[in-house]
């Protein structure tokens, strides 16, 4: 992968700073026996060594800075409120457990954008997260009442959550309650070696914020009964005793329109989606099922092939665009089943003019893997067809010109995370080069990723 490391001049000037500390600091000394020098970041001199943090400080600050003005002078008063409430717990340093509650539209990404810029523009390490949080905290994934992170003590992990201002965790009623506990408990372990009195206070003192709507996707069990999935969400936790509620309640996308018909239709599509939300439209069939009624206008009709039908009506005139950036970034096709979204990409994919290539994963069994035996019971074929959640297709199908997202964190501070969009522009046989054309921090940047 070929990557460059971006980093502003305040930057550089702390590690400079750092590197030079150490060394009237191995006698005894230290710059500041020796004004008018100025004096590293504290955190950069502890953990110059630590790559998580310097991956968490590693940003463009004055860029971040630019980028907070733009974002908080246009906060409305309520997502100002929830602004100022998280900065003010911040800035004491007493901790803090709050959650941001909002149906999607309502803007709560726009204030953890706010948030993230200002705190990251003063160097400061903010961790982010949504559906993905429970790797980065290293929460096992079949975790029980009593699980914790995987984090060693004294660790480059445990430091980076040491020197941790505040962690932002996105669409937490989608997770299960012990993802938030075993952070719970994991923190104030982390946090209490240090300081006895962090033992006793939620999250060990630090402050944290979960957002999200109930309304939307709960924990998903599968073979359980409603009031499982009910109790093992993050307001069935003894967490949610102390989380402050704050709630957003303006639908931010109501603007976003171009035209005052198009804001309308928008505006319908909203308040049917929150109806249903709450239950005012449609009724429950059985424990499984329930029956509503779709509006009209967003229903297809004409259909002979389903798939073409869709990718006709969400991609109209697709040959005459599919170049244009703006018109891929806004458009997607949401499918149920991983079978669904490989039909879907591939019938699109052979819209495409140009030659396929195709990319395979690594198909042999590492010798050393304590499963080696098990090479000889499943053949390498049958290994290939397995596909799961999480879990790349063993045959990758690309032509140039063919929209991509990232599925791994390749590089946060460049904003190559989960989620970015990419296009293809070259198909090499071992390089894949691709712009990004949609993603945080990130304008239109060149990324050739080395394929294993
Ligand atoms: N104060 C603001 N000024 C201008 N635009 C805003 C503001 N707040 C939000 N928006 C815009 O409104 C749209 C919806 O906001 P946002 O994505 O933050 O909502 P959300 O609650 O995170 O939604 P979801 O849960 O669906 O992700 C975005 O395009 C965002 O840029």
């Amino acid at each position: 992968m070929c990557l460059d490391l971006q980093l502003d001049d305040d930057r550089v000037k702390d590690m400079a700073l750092a590197e030079i500390e150490k060394n009237p600091r191995s006698n005894g000394r230290s710059l500041a026996d020796y004004p008018p020098m100025p004096l590293p970041n504290d955190t950069m001199l502890c953990n110059t060594d630590n790559v998580l943090m310097s991956e968490e400080l590693n940003y463009d600050r004055e860029f971040l800075r630019t980028q907070h003005s733009q974002l908080f002078s246009s906060l409305t008063s309520g997502q100002r409120n929830i602004y100022d409430m998280i900065i003010d717990a911040v800035n004491r340093s007493e901790g803090g457990v709050f959650f941001v509650n909002g149906f999607g539209g309502s803007g709560k990404t726009f204030v953890w954008n706010t948030l993230t810029a200002e705190l990251r523009g003063w160097g400061e390490i903010v961790l982010t997260g949504g559906r993905t949080t429970h790797s980065r905290f290293v929460i096992p994934l079949d975790s029980t009442e009593s699980s914790t992170c995987n984090i060693m003590q004294c660790s480059d992990h445990a430091n980076l959550l040491l020197h941790t201002k505040l962690i932002i965790w996105d669409e937490a009623p989608m997770a299960h309650r012990y993802y938030f506990e075993a952070l719970d408990m994991s923190l104030r372990d982390i946090i209490g070696y240090h300081n006895p009195e962090c033992y006793k206070k939620p999250f060990g003192g630090k402050v944290i914020v979960f957002g999200g709507d109930f309304r939307q996707i709960l924990p998903v069990i599968p073979k359980c009964f409603h009031q499982d999935i009910l109790l093992s969400s993050l307001n069935s936790s003894y967490i949610w005793d102390s989380c402050k509620l704050l709630t957003l309640t303006k639908n931010m996308r109501l603007c976003s329109g171009s035209s005052d018909s198009e804001n309308q239709a928008i505006y319908k599509f909203l308040e049917w989606i929150l109806k249903i939300g709450n239950g005012l439209i449609g009724y429950v069939l059985n424990e499984e099922e329930s029956h509503i009624t779709i509006l009209e206008d967003i229903l297809i009709h004409d259909v002979q092939d389903p798939i073409d039908a869709i990718v006709k009506s969400t991609y109209p005139s697709f040959m005459d665009n599919y170049d244009k950036h703006a018109y891929i970034r806004d458009r997607a096709v949401l499918a149920p089943s991983l079978d669904d979204v490989a039909s879907v990409n591939n019938y699109m994919l052979s819209l495409l003019p140009g030659e396929e290539s195709t990319y395979l994963s690594s198909d042999s069994i590492c010798t050393q893997d304590q499963e080696y035996e098990l090479s000889n019971i499943y053949t390498t074929e049958f290994l290939n067809t397995i596909s799961g959640s999480g879990l790349p297709y063993h045959e990758l199908k690309l032509k140039v010109g063919a929209p991509v997202m990232l599925l791994r964190n390749i590089d946060k501070s460049m904003g190559l995370c989960n989620g970015t969009c990419l296009i293809i522009t070259r198909l090499c046989n071992h390089v894949v080069e691709a712009v990004v054309i949609f993603g945080s921090n990130v304008d239109n940047s060149l990324l050739s990723y080395r394929l294993q």
